[in-house]
């Protein structure tokens, strides 16, 4: 084989490679209520194994993109891909792949965490022993035990988000899309579910909104900015700074109005 065509072949493996790699990806999406653009041409990518913030103060745009990246709402104009599926014409497909986390999701709280889990798994096509498998495995992994069987509606915030993220991974889903997922939390419960999202980083790729800098460096290598519903900034979390305070005066120059 000559080496021109070895590299041809390496670049094809390559790039075959790098398109399966992307697992999110978001393709100028642009959402308008009336004259008003909550997103604007919002464009980036999440590979395999990536752990990244969706950065942006309140208002930016991130519950909106989120909810186009999932499908939950239809974008104006763009594309919205789970691990290279299109969101809007495969939505079943694309659902198998996703574990959503909407921001103040909605519980069922006359349900106990095992009665809801188990209706959902139910309802997903899950059943007998594998779900049992799943129902012990997101007990365990969303430190759900001591609440298991108490009604939803008499559990903290803490666990409500927990009861949340149990049902965003109920399926083992390869993507992980976390609306704001450590908000309303006191420090204790924000520790827990930042622990569990690192152990879940280990299997899956994720993506997670949060308007904290802390956050940012405390779990996510990668960061993508928004502001006014346009991305400003997307790369390694150490490019915004190397200490909080640096940190804090970029994301302010960034996100400042002009
Ligand atoms: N249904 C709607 N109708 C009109 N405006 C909307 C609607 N939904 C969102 N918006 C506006 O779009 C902009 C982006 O909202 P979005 O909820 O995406 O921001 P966010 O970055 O998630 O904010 P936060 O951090 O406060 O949750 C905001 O100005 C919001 O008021």
């Amino acid at each position: 084989m000559s080496a021109t065509s070895d590299v041809a072949e390496s670049n094809a493996a390559q790039s075959a490679d790098t398109a399966t790699d992307v697992m999110i990806e978001a393709r100028g999406l642009s959402k308008f209520y009336g004259e008003f653009a909550a997103t604007q041409d919002v464009s980036f990518s999440v590979k395999r194994g990536e752990i990244c913030a969706f950065l942006g103060p309140n208002g930016a745009g991130k519950s909106t993109t989120m909810k186009m990246l999932t499908g939950f709402l239809a974008p104006n104009r763009g594309e919205s891909y789970l691990a290279g599926i299109n969101v809007a014409t495969d939505r079943i497909k694309a659902s198998e792949k996703l574990g959503y986390l909407p921001e103040n999701g909605p519980l069922y709280t006359e349900m106990t965490p095992e009665g809801m889990l188990r209706y959902i798994g139910e309802v997903r096509g899950v059943s007998g022993s594998k779900l049992s498998d799943r129902l012990a495995w997101v007990a365990d992994k969303c430190s759900l035990t001591e609440v298991w069987r108490k009604p939803i509606s008499k559990l903290s915030r803490g666990f409500r988000q927990r009861v949340g993220m149990a049902h965003a991974m109920l399926h083992d889903p390869e993507v992980l899309i976390l609306d704001e997922p450590t908000s309303g939390l006191d420090p204790n419960q924000v520790h827990g579910v930042r622990e569990l999202i690192t152990e879940l980083a280990k299997t899956k790729t994720i993506l997670l909104s949060t308007h904290i800098l802390q956050e940012v460096r405390a779990v996510c290598p990668r960061v993508v900015l928004i502001n006014n519903g346009r991305i400003v900034f997307d790369g390694p979390t150490t490019d915004l700074g190397s200490s909080e305070v640096e940190m804090e005066e970029k994301f302010r120059s960034l996100t400042s109005a002009a």
